[in-house]
């Protein structure tokens, strides 16, 4: 499970001066559940997505992730969440299949339990014709189902996907969603970040649309809809936003 609480993070920017990228985040993801983070470049999403995943600290508010505090046991969390964005690195040199056991390694599984799990992934992922070629000579979509191994190699119970898709082409993409609702049925609590509609209509349980660094509201997609008077969940989305920013004219 997810929870973070009224998350807040503050940059200090040359230019800008002080920026409030997230402004009191709060919300809860089960296990099982997908929940989107939806909003427009600059939205505040991937510094939301970073605190869960401790690679930046908060600097108000709180979040546990798999019942792990992610300020105070910040190795405990990384051991339990996998983190997908699409510049997820893969190193050039190694085959797809010694990334794996290098992360699996990694990760702390050796020895049998290691080989039974990468090659689980390797099937799973359909990377066995490629599994003995270079990572830098790889296609993106062959990279891309490379680095979902990779990220899901120990097992976590959370998974966190940082606009996944994003320069991905469709069959890409389509591999990529199909394995965030594989990771739902398997009853993993599922993050994501998009500015993509459509995904939201097919996988998310919840979603929370982000503006301004605030969650400006949250509910099931037909909830949002339904809320706007809105058939059309892009149309919702505008009206949202626009709302937000009259208010805050
Ligand atoms: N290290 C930083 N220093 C200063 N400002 C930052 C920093 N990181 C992010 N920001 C600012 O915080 C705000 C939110 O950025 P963030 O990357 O979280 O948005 P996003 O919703 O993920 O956008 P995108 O879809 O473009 O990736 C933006 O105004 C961004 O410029």
């Amino acid at each position: 499970m997810i929870e973070a609480k009224k998350l807040t993070k503050t940059f200090r920017d040359r230019k800008r001066g002080l920026v409030r990228a997230v402004d009191r985040v709060s919300f809860t993801c089960q296990p099982g559940q997908i929940f989107g983070l939806l909003g427009a470049n600059g939205a505040g999403k991937t510094t939301t997505l970073r605190m869960l995943g401790t690679l930046l600290e908060p600097t108000q508010g709180s979040a546990t992730v798999a019942g792990f505090d992610a300020v105070k046991q910040p190795e405990d969390v990384r051991r339990s969440i996998g983190f997908l964005s699409n510049g997820t690195a893969l190193y050039g040199r190694l085959t797809a299949r010694e990334m794996l056991e290098y992360f699996g390694r990694l990760n702390g599984i050796d020895g049998a339990a290691l080989r039974v799990r990468v090659n689980e992934l390797i099937e799973q992922l359909e990377i066995g014709e490629y599994q003995n070629g270079r990572c830098d000579k790889l296609s993106t979509g062959q990279k891309q189902r490379v680095s979902i191994a990779r990220s899901i190699i120990h097992r976590p119970p959370v998974m966190i996907f940082d606009e996944p898709t994003t320069g991905l082409d469709v069959m890409t993409s389509q591999t990529i969603m199909s394995f965030i609702e594989q990771c739902r049925d398997e009853g993993l609590t599922v993050v994501f970040s998009t500015h993509i509609m459509s995904e939201v209509e097919r996988l998310c349980d919840q979603v929370a649309i982000v503006h301004h660094g605030k969650i400006a509201t949250e509910g099931t997609v037909s909830e949002i809809k339904q809320q706007t008077g809105e058939q059309v969940l892009e149309n919702a989305f505008l009206k949202i936003a626009h709302q937000l920013d009259d208010a805050q004219r």
